[in-house]
């Protein structure tokens, strides 16, 4: 069984006003609020591909328990239950472009902490993990070496989609994949990724530091998948892009959907990936993926190394 670990969920409240300005009130329209956090786009994705997970997380207050509510109608969901209030993330919409606004998250003291390790220790099931996401208020990063340590005694995967610093010293402890973007590649790694050939070198450095894939998304300018034999390109579907928000893990998602159970399939996987990815970027939240199918038709990958 796939489970997602979401350290810190979030209802994502996105709105759209014609103006952003410190001298008047701005009036916001088209309110969306969905029950977020990027692990559980990840298991919303998966089971709109048909692949069952369940969903990890710690939770709170009256937003904690909208977001169990509503994920629970997906995929079966094991909260951690927390004292504070689940955070409200907000995406504004602005004739501009998109404003992000991810709030910290509520505090998970240690004992909750240490209630999520017992929780994934007793899980007889555990094939794969995916932890997804920024750690909320009181966890410090030796968290992850805890969460991967506790799955890798289980003799199960995982795979990582966090942008914390503390990624470069994860990768030695071999997650199964991790999904980094150009931004995170530069800061976390320290490498270039500006023309074809750095990204390949990059993908050789991370590779070589321990992650054993590596799918790199670059917004426009597509993915690169490494598995340590060869290097694949994909190419962006050009889209009218609402909202970015949840486009990274609905990628991830999709990617997995059909790699996981064969890791031949990256052409396929990784056109499903950019399809999905950008057709998500077409609306609010994760959207309805009705245009998968045809923005799919306008994916190419190409082995270039
Ligand atoms: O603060 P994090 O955990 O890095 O990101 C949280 C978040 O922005 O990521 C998702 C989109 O990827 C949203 O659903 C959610 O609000």
């Amino acid at each position: 069984m796939i489970y997602t670990l979401t350290t810190n969920p979030a209802i994502d409240m996105n709105i759209t006003s014609d103006t952003i300005s410190t001298e008047h009130v701005n009036r916001t329209r088209d309110a969306v609020y969905t029950p977020n956090g990027k692990g559980l786009n990840v298991s919303f994705t998966l089971k709109h591909y048909g692949i069952d997970s369940k969903i990890l997380g710690f939770f709170g207050g009256f937003s904690g328990d909208y977001i169990v509510r509503e994920a629970a109608k997906v995929c079966p969901v094991m909260p951690v239950q927390i004292d504070g209030i689940t955070r409200v993330n907000v995406f504004l919409t602005t004739p501009e472009g998109e404003y992000k606004f991810p709030n910290a998250g509520a505090e998970v003291n240690r004992p909750k902490q240490e209630e999520m390790l017992n929780l994934i220790r007793g899980l007889d099931d555990l094939e794969c993990l995916v932890v997804s996401g920024s750690l909320p208020t009181g966890i410090g990063p030796a968290y992850y070496d805890e969460l991967i340590d506790v799955v890798c005694e289980k003799g199960a995967e995982f795979v990582l989609d966090i942008s914390h610093p503390h990624l470069r010293q994860l990768v030695e402890k071999g997650p199964l994949l991790i999904k980094p973007n150009d931004e995170e590649v530069a800061a976390i790694f320290g490498v270039d990724v500006k023309s074809e050939e750095d990204i390949v070198s990059a993908l050789h450095t991370i590779h070589d530091a321990g992650a054993k894939n590596i799918l790199l998304t670059l917004g426009g300018e597509g993915a690169y998948f490494f598995n340590g034999e060869h290097v694949w390109h994909a190419n962006a579907a050009k889209v009218d892009v609402l909202s970015t928000a949840c486009a990274g893990d609905a990628t991830l998602a999709s990617f997995l959907s059909l790699w996981l159970a064969d890791r031949t399939q990256v052409e396929p996987a990784l056109t499903r990936a950019m399809a999905t990815g950008a057709n998500v970027a077409m609306s609010a939240g994760l959207g309805d993926f009705a245009l998968v199918d045809q923005l799919a038709q306008s994916i190419r990958v190409e082995i270039v190394e």
